[in-house]
Formats: C-alpha cells, structure tokens, sequence
C-alpha cells in the first residue's frame, strides 16, 4: 500500500527522491543496451531474431506479417472490440485534427512577409509496446496523428507472440488506419533497427512511442542516427484530491497506472489523513481482484501518499514532481488549472478517470514520464510535423530593412553579408 508522508515533515533529499521515481537509474542497462544495439548495427536481421528468441520467445525467423496475416489476425476481433476501437479512432481523429493548424503570415516591415508553413516528417516509427501487456491502443496514439500529419512512410515495430504474431486487436488497428508495414522487433533492438536500418527494416528519420526502461534508454542513445519523441517510460499517475473525493475511485485510478509495471509509480497527495488511509484500505481491497496483482504490489512499493495542508501545497509538490498524468479530484477543478505548470495530461473532476485518455476520451497517451513533462509535450500532431519558415522581401522591403542588416552584419565583421543587401539597395 501507499507508504504515507507529511509532507511538512519531508526533508528535502526525501521529496526529491520521490520526484527521482528512485528506479529512473539507468545504470544498471546501460551495457545490456549498447550491446544490443551494436548488435543490431553489425549483424541486422540476425541479431533481430536472435533477440525475438532470446527475449520474446519466438524462435521462427519472420521479421515482417504480410498484409494477409494481419487481415487474417484482424478477423479474428470480436465484435465489441471492433466497434470500440473505431469509437476511440473517431474522437483520437477528432481531437488531433484540431492541431493541424495554417499559420499567419506577418508584414515585419513594409515589404518584408515571413511565414511558417508545416511539411511531414516522410519516414517515421512507430514502436508499438508488447512485453508484459499488448498495448494496441498505443497504436492508435501514434498511427492516428502521423497519418493527420501526412507522414509518407509509415513503420510500426512491435515484439512479436511466441508464434510469430502480433495480437489481433493490433493487426485490426493497422488494417482499419491502412497501415502495413509491421515488423516483429521489441525493445532496444527495435529502436536500433528504425535507428540504423537493417536489411529487413526501413530506417526512419523519427522514431515514436513508449516503452520499458530498455526501449527509452535506446531512443536515448541513438539520436545520433535519427530524432525521438520524447521520453516516455514507466507509467506513473498523480492524483490530488480534496477531503470531498471518493476513495473507491482513487483507489481504482492509482492501480490503473500501478498495474502497467513493477517499475510504475503513483501518487496521492491530500489534504485530508481520512482519505489517505481509506484510499488505502480500499486499495487493498480493489487489488486482489486484479489479474496483475503482483505487477501492481510492486509499483505500489515504489509509491507514496502524501498529506498536505492546503491544495495549494499539492500543486507546487506535483509542479516539482512533473507527474506524466496528474488527477484533480476537488471540487471545482477548473479553478486550480492555472496552478499547474508541469504534467503531461490532466483529468479534471470525480469523472475523468485517467483510462479515458489511456484509451478513448481524444487526448494522446503518449506522455513524458520521469519529471520530463517540465520540459516534453506528449505526442501530437506537432510531433510529426517540420515547421520550415518562409521570407519574400521587396524592392520596398529591402530599402527599408536594408540599412538595419548591414549594421549589424557589420558589427558582426561580416563583410560578405553586409555587400549581399548593399548591392540590392536603391
Ligand atoms: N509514457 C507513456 O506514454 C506510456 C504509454 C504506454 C505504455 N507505457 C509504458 O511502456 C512500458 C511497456 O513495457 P513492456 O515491458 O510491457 O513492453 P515493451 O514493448 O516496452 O518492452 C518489451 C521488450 O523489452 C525487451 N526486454 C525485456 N527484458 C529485457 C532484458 N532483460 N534485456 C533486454 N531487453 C529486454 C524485450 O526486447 C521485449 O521485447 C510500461 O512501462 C508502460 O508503463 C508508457
Ligand atoms: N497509461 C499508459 C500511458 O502511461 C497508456 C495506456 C495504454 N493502455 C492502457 N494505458
Ligand atoms: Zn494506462
């Protein structure tokens, strides 16, 4: 259960090792990775599949599912599922076809017109979580704005099932966005793969998604090779709630994120003692009922509550702790919201559980973890889209800003600069 502070009586080194997650140490990877991907990097599709034996147990040798497999995996949906997965693409569409906004173009001076205008990334990667749960709402998450985005080349990297295949929930997922390129690599290797290019697979110029600590520290080591999203580990939640919440509530809300993996973390932070320890009984009474009990037992290890005196202190220990999902459940939230400052997505109000952006409210689940929402945005649009700027200046334009530039390309002893506008004055 929730191990409870005050946080009045935490010294500083404590509140910063709850803020650290304790576990985002990535020593410890740290070769495994580098081995993996200079593995990927010398010996291509054959390291891939040495590690889908080694780590996914699929001892086949298929890197890539035909189209007919995946139509074949996608029939296999039950009708419930089919028609939920459309109902969260329609409103993930709706939402991320919002961002796709056409700039102003700006007079600077009389003559002088800048603008911005948005180009596709063409090859992008989509990596698509599967170790220790299938995540094909991830799927949706990336798929939906690269294709709002017009990205050319779509490629989707996922581990594959012990027979060499992908969940079918997947397979409909790609099928229903026309996405088919989907390649059976998990982990390090796979963010190696879209990095570097293999025989199999296309390398890309940006890789996206989630994943495992082995995943992220990849996508840490090789930008050298091409951009990443951001850093989006282990999930975490932090929920602050007023003396009014419902502990039922905020018990099933922190096991939805514990559950994800040993490695997640949440948080309450209150400013009533009663509802701590009735989160807490009711914790224990909702967690053994779940099938990921002991996935979610060891994150609750790692996680905390924490009593505040005023909700104000609540919002300065999130802002510090930059949580990845942050849950105001307090009346009238809409008037704490200028309050926030870091999270990477917020649920406002007794009913706004954190699984409707996991899966089908509109909002991307692609989210900064580990303090990184004080600097990262999650997945959008924007994400996978250039921004190229654009400037057409005339005989006007030039004669009225020329004067400007070749002082300060003078100061700057740039003589060639300062002669390109003299030459085109009067
Ligand atoms: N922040 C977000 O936006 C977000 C969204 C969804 C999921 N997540 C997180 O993504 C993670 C998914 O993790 P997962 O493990 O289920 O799936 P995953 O696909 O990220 O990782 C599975 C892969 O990890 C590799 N691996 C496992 N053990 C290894 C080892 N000992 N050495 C080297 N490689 C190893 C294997 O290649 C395996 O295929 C969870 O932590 C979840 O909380 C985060
Ligand atoms: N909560 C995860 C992001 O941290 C996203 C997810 C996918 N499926 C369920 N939840
Ligand atoms: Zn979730």
């Amino acid at each position: 259960m929730l191990k409870i502070y005050n946080l009045k009586e935490l010294s500083k080194s404590k509140i910063e090792e709850i803020s650290s997650r304790a576990l985002t140490d990535d020593k410890d990877i740290e070769v495994d990775v580098k081995v993996i991907l200079e593995g990927v990097k010398s010996d291509g599709d054959e390291y891939l599949k040495s590690c889908n034996k080694r780590f996914d147990n699929y001892n086949g040798d298929n890197l890539y599912l035909e189209l007919s497999t995946l139509q074949e995996l996608a029939s296999k949906v039950s009708e419930d599922l089919q028609l939920a997965i459309k109902t969260a693409i329609t409103n993930i569409k709706k939402f991320h076809q919002t961002q796709l906004i056409k700039e102003e173009r700006i007079e600077t001076t009389k003559g002088v017109v800048c603008w911005r205008e948005n180009r596709a990334i063409e090859k992008v990667g989509l990596y698509v979580p599967g170790g220790s749960a299938v995540l094909p709402s991830t799927f949706l998450m990336l798929a939906i704005p690269a294709l709002i985005a017009g990205c050319k080349d779509i490629v989707v990297c996922t581990p594959p099932n012990d027979k060499g295949l992908v969940n079918p929930a997947i397979a409909f997922c790609a099928i229903s966005l026309g996405i088919d390129k989907i390649y059976l690599a998990g982990g390090a290797q796979a963010i190696g793969a879209m990095a570097f290019g293999t025989p199999s697979i296309p390398k890309v110029y940006k890789i996206f998604g989630p994943g495992n600590r082995y995943v992220n520290f990849a996508k840490s080591l090789v930008q050298k090779w091409t951009a990443i999203d951001l850093p989006a580990g282990p999930s975490e939640v932090l929920i602050i709630a007023d003396e009014f919440a419902n502990p039922e509530f905020l018990a099933a809300d922190l096991l939805a994120q514990a559950e994800h993996g040993s490695d997640s973390q949440v948080v309450l932070v209150s400013t009533s003692s009663d509802i701590l320890d009735k989160t807490n009984r009711a914790i224990a009474e909702q967690f053994t009922n779940l099938p990921r009990k002991e996935i979610a037992l060891n994150a609750l290890k790692n996680s905390y509550g924490v009593l505040i005196d005023r909700l104000e202190d609540g919002f300065s220990f999130s802002n510090e702790y930059a949580p990845e999902h942050l849950i105001l459940a307090v009346n009238n939230p809409e008037s704490y919201t200028h309050l926030i400052i870091n999270a990477g997505s917020v649920f406002l109000g007794n009913y706004t559980p954190e699984s409707a952006g996991d899966y089908a409210s509109g909002t991307n689940h692609t989210l900064p973890t580990a303090g990184n929402a004080k600097a990262y945005s999650g997945v959008s649009v924007d994400s996978f889209l250039k921004k190229i700027t654009f400037q057409k200046i005339n005989k006007e334009g030039i004669n009225n800003l020329g004067n400007t530039i070749e002082i300060l390309a003078e100061a700057e002893g740039l003589q060639a600069h300062k002669n390109s506008v003299t030459l085109r004055l009067k």
